[in-house]
């Protein structure tokens, strides 16, 4: 129609901007594309049209304004070939991902998830516990938390170990899903379609080795703990869940219809946990990191734990509005190191104008969730992990509660877990400061060890490279 693509990098014949783009930070890259190009970027990707995004306002005014053209998500061959594609963060924007967002919109939002305070408080009791009785395991009580949290809220399984075979096999999945199923992988498959059907023997192709384990996998994680919860209701044990709640709403029915909505409701529940646990573990890890760093911002929130919660007892949901320090600490958490920092890649289902610009249809729209929470205009020092920056000048919290923080997306498929997220996190973080002080661990000469902290992508997950020390405070678990 005559208008240009929005501005961005020359694309070399064939390869595009592909060899310009930083693979495992792509979003520093995209970052830096903002600033030369501005707040919406073209890209091209080995034959395949990027539209980046690094400004909020544009983001808000194409994915809420229009998400009738940008809730699509690109085609990512391997998906089917990994047999991932039920997933629905994966799904095209549709009829089956309409009934899945129905269910999930239905089973987390803000009330039902408020239904289990208890069971938030109790996991991270124990997360907090197993910090202080073994912090070199911390890797593993992350694991647990995450893990045991997700399964307790869909299937109403009690994760009893760390090795649990279940949650290990669903773990071995989301492995596979964040090192195979980039945006990058699929426009290298759509670029060049053969690779899909190479054997797995020739050069480029040897991720696809993973494609049958994945597949097996994934019909398992999708049918044992789905009869676990069908088998724990005949016997009447069944607690509250996600699973139980819809398998109730069956109740009477039979026939093909039923056979259909159970396994709808298996996608969604396998849905559930791929979705929700990387991302609440990467979001404590960095929670932790930041502590390490910053022993000052620790130091202020057990000042106000202490103040407001006494020295008696340990904090519950009643004690959140009282405590604006740590709920900055769960926003700055957030902003700091998102952990998806792409958020998911969105497509565009017809052509679109924006600005005097063109935008394809079936571009794949980069949502540059790290840009936006680094610009230093909004958010000066923006490396630094700072709480107070989410405070008025007169002292008040900001007006931006979690779940509309842009770390989960926007638009039509805005994350369906963010109540979810928002209270799971809030527990563990208060039940962390409220008891234990985290610090460097010491060398053998008695030295602090420096933490580097480092981040491994996929869904962008940090490390802190030394575990660090914790104490329980005045031998007590109240501070
Ligand atoms: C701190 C934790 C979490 C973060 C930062 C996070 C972030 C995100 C982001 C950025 C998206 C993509 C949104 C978009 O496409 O615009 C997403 C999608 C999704 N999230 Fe989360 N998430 C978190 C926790 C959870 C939890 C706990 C659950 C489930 C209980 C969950 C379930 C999902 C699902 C099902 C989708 C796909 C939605 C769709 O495509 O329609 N997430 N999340």
């Amino acid at each position: 129609n005559g208008l240009p693509l929005p501005p961005g990098p020359r694309p070399l014949p064939l390869l595009g901007n592909a060899l310009q783009i930083n693979i495992t930070e792509p979003w520093i890259t995209y970052a830096d594309w903002g600033r030369r190009y501005g707040g919406i970027v073209y890209s091209r990707l080995l034959g395949q049209d990027f539209i980046i995004i690094n400004d909020e306002k544009i983001a808000r005014a194409l994915l809420d304004q229009r998400g009738a053209i940008y809730s699509d998500r690109p085609v990512i061959g391997t998906n089917k070939l990994f047999g991932v594609d039920f997933n629905t963060g994966l799904l095209p924007y549709g009829d089956t991902w309409r009934v899945h967002r129905k269910i999930l919109n239905q089973t987390l939002r803000g009330e039902v998830v408020a239904s289990y305070h208890d069971l938030y408080l109790r996991k991270a009791y124990d997360f907090a516990l197993n910090l202080m009785d073994s912090p070199g395991g911390l890797e593993a009580h992350v694991q647990m938390i995450s893990a045991s949290l997700i399964m307790a809220v869909t299937y109403g399984y009690e994760v009893q170990t760390h090795d649990d075979p279940l949650v290990n096999r669903i773990q071995q999945v989301v492995d596979i899903i964040t090192q195979v199923l980039t945006p990058e992988r699929g426009a290298l498959l759509m670029a060049f379609p053969l690779l899909e059907h190479l054997p797995a023997w020739f050069p480029g192709a040897a991720f696809k080795r993973l494609a049958r384990p994945c597949r097996e996998l994934v019909k398992e994680i999708m049918e044992r703990p789905f009869e676990y919860v069908k088998g724990r209701m005949a016997q009447g044990k069944a607690p509250q869940s996600m699973v139980s709640d819809f398998l109730t709403q069956l109740h009477g029915d039979s026939g093909d219809a039923v056979t259909e909505q159970e396994q709808v409701m298996m996608e969604v529940a396998a849905t559930v946990f791929i979705g929700g646990s990387e991302t609440t573990s990467s979001t404590l890890y960095v929670f932790l990191l930041a502590m390490v760093l910053y022993p000052e911002v620790q130091e202020r929130a057990h000042a106000e734990i202490s103040a407001v919660v006494g020295n008696d007892r340990l904090p519950d949901f009643d004690d959140r509005s009282s405590l604006p320090y740590v709920e900055a600490i769960c926003r700055e958490t957030l902003r700091w190191q998102p952990v998806v920092p792409l958020s998911l890649p969105h497509a565009t289902s017809s052509d679109d104008t924006y600005e005097g610009y063109f935008i394809p249809k079936g571009a794949v729209v980069i949502i540059n969730t790290w840009g936006m929470t680094h610009d230093e205009t909004r958010y000066p020092d923006a490396a630094s992990f700072k709480p107070e920056r989410h405070f008025n000048p007169d002292g008040q919290l900001k007006d931006e509660p979690i779940p509309v923080n842009l770390g989960f997306g926007l638009g039509r498929r805005i994350c369906p877990g963010r109540h979810f997220a928002d209270r799971s996190m809030w527990a563990a973080v208060v039940m962390v400061l409220a008891s234990l002080r985290l610090t460097k661990a010491t060398g053998p000469a008695g030295g602090e060890i420096e933490v580097r902290p480092d981040f491994t992508t996929g869904l962008a997950m940090s490390v802190i490279a030394s575990p660090p020390d914790i104490e329980c405070t005045d031998g007590s678990v109240v501070l």
